[in-house]
């Protein structure tokens, strides 16, 4: 047996892992993050199902990281919870304004809606056309945050913001990529009263507390998977005292099962969380997909369809190339 890690106890032989295994190729109802396909690889243990789908360009020590998760979450020990639904906000892709209504009609009761901007190849017009759409159909009562990934430099994200402003956003998450320029932006904004949030900034960083140390961000972003499960992401939730938005990556209902339950968890969630993302997918690996109902989503185990297992099974070549990767990352747990 190796080594027991504090994630999950004993930790389950690869052996175990690859039974179990199924991956799939799910379709994007709309283009997201680049991609028009969810590649992801399901495990089931003692809890339940899991889900370790990390980005198919990430290197295996970042992968490693969103493996631990899954092993927690379907071996390990899990947090008891203290809610049973989590709001969730619709999401936005960095689609043409005239996508907006058929997108949004995807998120059934979402008060809260988050918006893709700063897309490379697109201007700040098409993002102001997008979000102004988006506060028309939602109406001054929605909430309305955007996303930018980084795709700012500080001054850029400055102008930005400024013409933003007018929509009334809760927050802007990850105008700029680094700490430094966070922690600038937010000095030259505040007067502006819009907070700013950190997602890459605490995912991709060594030190997930770094932006709270350093005073870059309002708001912390956080994603169980990229964390290296929810008992760390609480901890970082904790130790860097800044309220939490729990979110996703682009997960199928599975991965969106744990993602709940780590917003289940939370001592204090006021954010609706970036968990509705299975309305962003036109297939899924159960027939009770975790779509938002009145805005909300279930916190529960999610159990895959074996007959969508089936229809949505990857091809030969991507399930190797999945397992192998299985290998490799459980070798650096
Ligand atoms: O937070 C949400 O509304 C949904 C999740 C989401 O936006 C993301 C999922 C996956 C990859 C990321 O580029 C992206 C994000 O940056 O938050
Ligand atoms: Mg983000």
């Amino acid at each position: 047996m190796p080594e027991t890690p504090s994630f999950a106890r004993p930790l389950p032989d690869l052996a175990e892992l690859i039974a179990s295994a199924r991956v799939v190729t799910l379709p994007l109802a709309t283009r997201f993050r680049g991609i028009d396909e969810r590649e992801a690889l399901l495990l089931e243990g003692e809890n339940g199902w899991a889900e370790f789908s990390p980005f198919l360009e990430y290197d295996d020590a970042e992968s490693a990281t969103w493996l631990r998760a899954a092993v927690e979450f379907a071996w390990g020990e899990v947090p008891a919870v203290l809610r049973r639904s989590i709001p969730v906000n619709a999401t936005v892709p960095a689609v043409h304004v005239d996508r907006v209504a058929g997108i949004l009609k995807r998120f059934d009761g979402c008060r809260t809606a988050k918006i893709k901007v700063a897309e490379r190849g697109q201007t700040l017009v098409e993002d102001i056309s997008r979000v102004r759409r988006v506060r028309d159909l939602m109406g001054p009562e929605g909430r309305i945050r955007v996303d930018a990934n980084g795709g700012w430099n500080v001054d850029e994200a400055e102008h930005a913001i400024h013409a933003l402003a007018e929509f009334d956003l809760e927050y802007v998450e990850q105008p700029c990529e680094t700490v430094p320029e966070l922690v600038e932006i937010r000095r030259r904004t505040k007067y502006m009263g819009v907070p700013i949030a950190a997602d890459e900034s605490v995912r991709k960083e060594d030190d997930p507390i770094a932006v709270a140390r350093s005073g870059a961000a309002d708001i912390l972003v956080l994603k169980a998977q990229p964390l290296g499960g929810i008992r760390r992401a609480l901890d970082v939730i904790a130790e860097a005292g800044l309220p939490a938005v729990v979110s996703s990556a682009l997960d199928t209902s599975v991965g969106l099962s744990m993602g709940a339950w780590l917003a289940a968890a939370v001592p204090e969630l006021d954010y609706d969380c970036g968990l509705g993302t299975a309305s962003l997918l036109s297939a899924d690996v159960t027939d009770d997909p975790l779509h938002a109902v009145n805005g909300s989503i279930d916190v529960r185990r999610v159990i895959p369809s074996p007959r969508l297992l089936d229809g949505y099974a990857a091809s030969a070549e991507r399930r190797d190339w999945w397992l192998d990767r299985l290998k490799r990352c459980y070798a650096l747990l």
